[in-house]
């Protein structure tokens, strides 16, 4: 891994005396897709529009490839920009929309034309290259706006949801391509997102945050293996969230070697219950089938223990023959718990 391609260090932001962001640092890699992930109102447009430079009241630094950016004007910063809304022009083509910022920077009509139709054959719209943006779907508008902006060789590429306009099937297609230009590329990207499937598909890393604080950073596996604090814990995944006094009623005494504290939390992921099948070293936890969700490829049920916790547990759905009041037993490792912030 290169060093810090862009690092915001102690960045603070107000709006009418309220302060959004709070001495936020991060930094992340050059070629990396890196998202920004938080609940509504956590202040990660905010960010985002700091590094563009479309909101110019800030402390702190913001340096890109070495060079501190914060006092620039947005157009000098070699940012790209994409929303939720494509912000299209709706008068030109979808080759004269993705030509624009080349002809604004005054390239040859030679270079235009070899680099639009390049761009626009690489995100699949050849033949809707003389269309108007009214005559695309979200999906393909949306690809107008990508080779829009990769065409200018951003140094960084930030877009802020992209995707939430867009029907699911649409939203994993375009996600997981949009994954491939970063790779094939090279483009660093920042992506803005209250989606944790669509983080955690997409990402090398990932930056939670929540009220304008950094609540942690890390590759979605570690991310959701290891939750940093109460709030992560709750945030990521559909972890069981248990204090230490949950654990020892339902029997455990310690985990991995360690005395179980009666007040910290732990976090028990639902996929590594064992369901009626004994396995080696497991506590047996008794109860019966509370409600059962069919996720597709999967199955979610709340299981209510005999002592009266309700865990949830998933199954892979296959042969299941789970019924609501069966009475069942559930195994887990003690080392399959994991304490939070550890
Ligand atoms: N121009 C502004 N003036 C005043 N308050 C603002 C302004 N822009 C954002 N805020 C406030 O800053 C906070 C963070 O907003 P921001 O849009 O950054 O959150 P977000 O995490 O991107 O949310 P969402 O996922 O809903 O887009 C919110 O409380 C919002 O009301």
């Amino acid at each position: 891994m290169t060093d810090a391609f862009l690092q915001i260090q102690n960045l603070e932001i107000s709006f009418d005396g309220d302060r959004i962001i709070a001495g936020l640092n991060f930094a992340i890699h050059k070629n990396t897709l890196t998202t920004f992930l938080g609940p509504s109102g956590s202040g990660k447009t905010t960010v985002l529009r700091a590094i563009a430079g479309l909101n110019q009241k800030l402390n702190g630094r913001i340096l890109l490839d070495g060079k501190e950016i914060q006092k620039l004007p947005v157009n000098k910063r070699k940012i790209g920009m994409i929303f939720q809304s494509y912000a299209l022009f709706p008068n030109l083509t979808v080759f004269e929309n993705v030509a624009y910022g080349l002809k604004a920077r005054k390239k040859s009509n030679s270079e235009i034309h070899d680099s639009v139709e390049k761009m626009i054959s690489l995100v699949g719209l050849d033949d809707k290259i003389n269309a108007y943006p009214n005559n695309l779907s979200g999906g393909q508008k949306q690809r107008v706006a990508i080779a829009r902006a990769m065409v200018l060789k951003p140094k960084l590429l930030l877009l802020d949801e992209p995707l939430s306009a867009l029907d699911a099937k649409t939203r994993v297609e375009l996600r997981n391509q949009i994954r491939h230009y970063q790779q094939q590329l090279g483009i660093t990207m920042l992506f803005v997102t209250h989606d944790q499937t669509e983080a955690m598909a997409i990402s090398d890393n990932v930056i939670v945050m929540d009220h304008g604080i950094l609540q942690q950073q890390g590759s979605p596996a570690a991310i959701y293996a290891h939750p940093a604090n109460n709030f992560m814990a709750n945030f990521i995944g559909s972890h069981n969230v248990l204090d230490g006094k949950d654990l020892l009623r339902l029997g455990f005494n310690t985990i991995k070697n360690q005395n179980i504290n009666p007040k910290a939390l732990y976090v028990i992921r639902p996929e590594l219950f064992s369901f009626d099948q004994k396995i080696e070293n497991a506590l047996e936890i008794s109860g019966k089938i509370k409600s059962i969700s069919v996720l597709g490829d999967r199955i979610s049920c709340e299981f209510q223990t005999e002592k009266g916790l309700l865990l949830r547990f998933e199954r892979l759905n296959k042969n299941s023959s789970f019924s609501i009041g069966k009475l069942a037993k559930l195994y887990l490792r003690d080392s399959d718990i994991v304490k939070v912030g550890s």
